[in-house]
């Protein structure tokens, strides 16, 4: 039996009010896998990838998670497919472990106490486990986002712009945290503006643009964005 691929989009134009924000985006994601969205601000990059989360209706095109029409409801979505956007949607009246912990058993993560342990070292975040997230830094705050989707179980990994506010060491930490996640097979997709992430990470990248959205080789992606050419 084909194993479909954790993301396919065929023609897919996304925007809001009925007016498209740029041109329609076709790619395939494979599990092992890792795509970029590169692409000017206001480009589009964080409207696909609400539409592969199911939190927006494209206007035209297919959009397929798994094999299947995306559904953000559905059980499996949400065992599957683990969504970091740029927003700072933590729980405010728990600390940084309880909000892990919350995260991994609502998803029914087995050994979450584990699982968080480990994450909280890797993100940095050990010694403000106890920490509401109103004490920490911005990037402290962005790592704890982070966390939570690491936390889960997932087997395509959805983030945006994962690199922001992040210091040198925790950003080389990410990527090779994402390697890890493609060497086990996991798909990742990512928006970003970080030429050395997309080179480091990514197998495809796709520029996002008003015209013409293209899929491009990630070392092209990565001199798109060093020569300002998005
Ligand atoms: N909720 C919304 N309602 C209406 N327009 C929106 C909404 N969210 C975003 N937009 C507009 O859609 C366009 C694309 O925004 P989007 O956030 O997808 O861009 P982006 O490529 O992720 O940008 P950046 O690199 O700055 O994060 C922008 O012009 C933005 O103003």
């Amino acid at each position: 039996m084909v194993t479909p691929p954790p993301v396919l989009l065929r023609d897919v134009s996304v925007g809001y009010g009925g007016e498209p924000v740029c041109a329609p985006v076709s790619f395939e994601l494979a599990a092992g896998g890792a795509v970029a969205l590169v692409g000017a601000n206001g480009s589009g990059k964080s409207t696909v990838l609400r539409a592969v989360l199911g939190l927006l209706v494209p206007a035209a095109g297919t959009v397929e998670v798994l094999g299947r029409p995306v559904d953000e409801r559905s059980a499996r979505h949400r065992r599957e497919v683990a969504g970091v956007l740029d927003d700072d949607a933590y729980f405010p009246a728990l600390t940084v472990a309880e909000h892990l912990y919350l995260t991994a058993r609502g998803h029914g993560v087995l050994g979450a106490h584990d699982v968080v342990a480990e994450v909280l070292d890797e993100f940095g975040l050990a010694e403000h486990a106890r920490a509401l997230p109103v004490t920490l830094s911005s990037g402290q705050r962005r790592r704890l986002l982070l966390a939570a989707g690491f936390v889960r179980p997932r087997s395509l990994l959805v983030l945006d712009e994962p690199e922001q506010r992040l210091d040198r060491r925790m950003r080389d930490r990410l990527a090779a945290r994402l390697r890890d996640e493609r060497a086990a097979g996991g798909a990742v997709l990512l928006a970003t503006h970080d030429p050395e992430l997309v080179a480091e990470v990514c197998d495809a990248a796709v520029h996002v643009g008003e015209t013409v959205s293209e899929v491009v080789d990630p070392d092209e992606a990565a001199r798109r964005i060093g020569r300002a050419v998005l």
